[in-house]
């Protein structure tokens, strides 16, 4: 992670489709299949409490302030909130400076600088209103630990690698794919629908379910855009949805333009960043290239986690931009029930912590997606600035969700009738949880039970994958999928943020964060989760 760098990964991709796919750099080993046997295990309880830790060591930067009320630890400029948006410059990386794409982001666009205030009188007074009022505690000129606020085209691919190990993968000709006659992967798309969706969610077409209200906005032409391209059989039609509030269809999991190969259904991406996936060849998929996330699924395809992450096949280029080339879990199922679930109890790299304590980059689209949820959220100072720092955000992201508390946090269903949900942000407690899994598996016990059982499986590895003792693994997530033909399989998936620890360092991944401890609290969560999963079986 150290070499990281931290672009804003939001590479927006117009095209939809292109000509054939060349690798590039070394290829692994095809993926494998095979289950773990199962091993019985109690389900354990987390009894430690994820403390919030705060932390007020000194800001060497020295041009922020950190103001904090019983509610609110608030970093700012000294004097002003006027801002100019202010082109930030990735920090250099590996590849001869050059940024990488798709990895965790700082999004150019949304940054802004703190420079002086246009009104210096009106902006004291609220420093002065916002001082430190904990007891005991000061906190001038830092970030604290921890921000906290009160709840309140389907292309042909050309197919040649050699990995490490020698491993090749042979080249194939160049050939037709065979979504490109689907009107879907070849279609350029208009640039509205790639915006980022730091809102993390990716359209969905169809109307949320009732879960609770949408948070999230998507412009009504988008929706437009969707309708039209939509496919009948698992898109809602404007018909259907007449009648629905807009607000309903806010928060929809993002619509990919193309087809899988293999099934021929309109591919779902749950959650993330848009534009980052494209069709790959027959079951396969493309990911836009992050160094960090390859470096994983490289490591992960000779470790134990294997049949729990994606197959990897190296990287691969279409269109002059690198992609990570990957299996569409999503391949062998009809009609799949998709679930998102982000584990840990942190959705940030400590060294993103560090950096905005060095390099303060103010969010207005964070600031945004906030109000949109809770306009109360944002401190006096953050409304003045209209932006808020991004551990800011993500830290009030996790206290608003299950995250802090339960170490996971529901990011988005679809369901087998193509209605999508991606109005998690405040699905929090034990109870909306299981509410939201119930809904997920339509009441099926039977359901329930397989994913318990993957689940289990999956934590048998964990605990003894080599991987990820030596890996912090901070917004990664567990992708549920589950058909009516009674399959259901747990992977984990995105490593974007997956940093290794500095040998000999190795993590529990259950002992509570505490900054420098680098601990992201996976298996807690998973704990967490299984539990809630018991509970719901019927008792025998
Ligand atoms: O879920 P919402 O509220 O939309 O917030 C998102 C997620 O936290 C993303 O994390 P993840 O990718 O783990 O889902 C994060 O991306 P990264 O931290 O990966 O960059 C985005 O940061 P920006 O990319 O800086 O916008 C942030 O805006
Ligand atoms: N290998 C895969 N197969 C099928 N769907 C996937 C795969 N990887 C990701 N997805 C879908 O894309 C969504 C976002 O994936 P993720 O890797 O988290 O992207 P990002 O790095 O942009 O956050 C997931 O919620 C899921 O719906």
């Amino acid at each position: 992670m150290d070499n990281r760098v931290f672009s804003d990964g939001i590479d927006i991709d117009r095209t939809g489709g292109g000509p054939a796919v060349s690798v590039k750099l070394g290829a692994v080993a095809p993926a494998v299949d095979s289950a773990h046997p199962y091993q019985s295990e109690e389900t354990v309880r987390h009894n430690a409490v994820h403390t919030l830790c705060l932390d007020n060591r000194n800001n060497s930067a020295g041009n922020t302030i950190l103001s904090v009320s019983s509610n609110n630890i608030i970093v700012h400029s000294p004097v002003g909130t006027l801002m100019t948006k202010t082109p930030v410059t990735a920090a250099p990386g590996p590849n001869n400076g050059e940024r990488s794409t798709s990895c965790p982001a700082e999004s150019d666009e949304h940054m802004f600088a703190p420079t002086n205030l246009a009104n210096q009188e009106k902006d004291q007074h609220l420093l002065n209103s916002m001082s430190c009022n904990i007891p005991g505690q000061s906190f001038p000129g830092t970030i604290p630990r921890l921000i906290v606020t009160c709840e309140s085209r389907p292309g042909t691919t050309a197919l040649k690698a050699a990995g490490p190990s020698g491993f090749s993968l042979d080249t194939q000709p160049e050939e037709e794919s065979p979504c490109s006659d689907s009107g879907f992967g070849g279609s350029p798309v208009p640039s509205l629908l790639f915006r980022k969706l730091s809102n993390s969610s990716s359209a969905g077409l169809s109307p949320a379910s009732s879960f609770e209200e949408s948070e999230d906005d998507l412009a009504g032409s988008d929706m437009e855009f969707n309708m039209h391209q939509a496919t009948p059989n698992t898109l809602v039609g404007r018909d259907e949805m007449a009648g629905k509030p807009w607000r309903k269809l806010r928060t929809m999991v993002h619509w990919s333009p193309f087809i899988s190969c293999k099934r021929r259904y309109p591919w779902v991406q749950l959650a993330g960043h848009a534009g980052n996936f494209q069709a790959g060849d027959y079951g396969k998929l493309l990911k836009k290239y992050c160094e960090s996330e390859q470096q994983c699924l490289q490591r992960l395809m000779g470790d134990s986690l294997r049949p729990f992450v994606p197959g990897y096949y190296g990287v691969v280029q279409r269109d002059e931009q690198d992609y990570n080339l990957m299996d569409d879990l999503l391949a062998d199922f009809e009609s799949p029930c998709i679930m998102d679930c982000k584990m840990g109890s942190r959705t940030y790299l400590e060294e993103e912590l560090v950096k905005a304590r060095e390099r303060p980059q103010l969010r207005r689209d964070m600031y945004d997606k906030m109000v949109e949820v809770d306009p109360e959220a944002p401190s006096a100072l953050e409304r003045a600035q209209q932006a808020v720092l991004k551990p800011r955000y993500m830290q009030w992201r996790e206290t608003l969700s299950s995250t802090a508390t339960l170490g996971f946090r529901i990011e988005g269903i679809k369901k087998a009738d193509g209605t999508c949900n991606t109005s998690f942000k405040k699905t929090k407690h034990r109870e909306q949880v299981m509410q939201a899994l119930k809904d997920f598996v339509d009441g099926d016990t039977q359901t329930l039970k397989s994913y318990l059982w993957k689940l289990k499986e999956l934590r048998t590895v964990l605990e003894k994958s080599e991987f990820f003792r030596t890996h912090e693994v901070v917004g990664s997530s567990l992708l549920f999928v589950h058909d009516g033909t009674g399959q259901a399989r747990v992977w984990m998936i995105d490593f974007g943020k997956t940093a290794p620890l500095p040998p000999p360092r190795t993590l529990d991944h259950r002992t509570p964060w505490v900054e420098g401890n680098r601990e992201d609290g996976y298996l807690w969560g998973l704990d967490n989760l299984m539990d809630i999963l018991s509970d719901m079986l019927p008792t025998a």
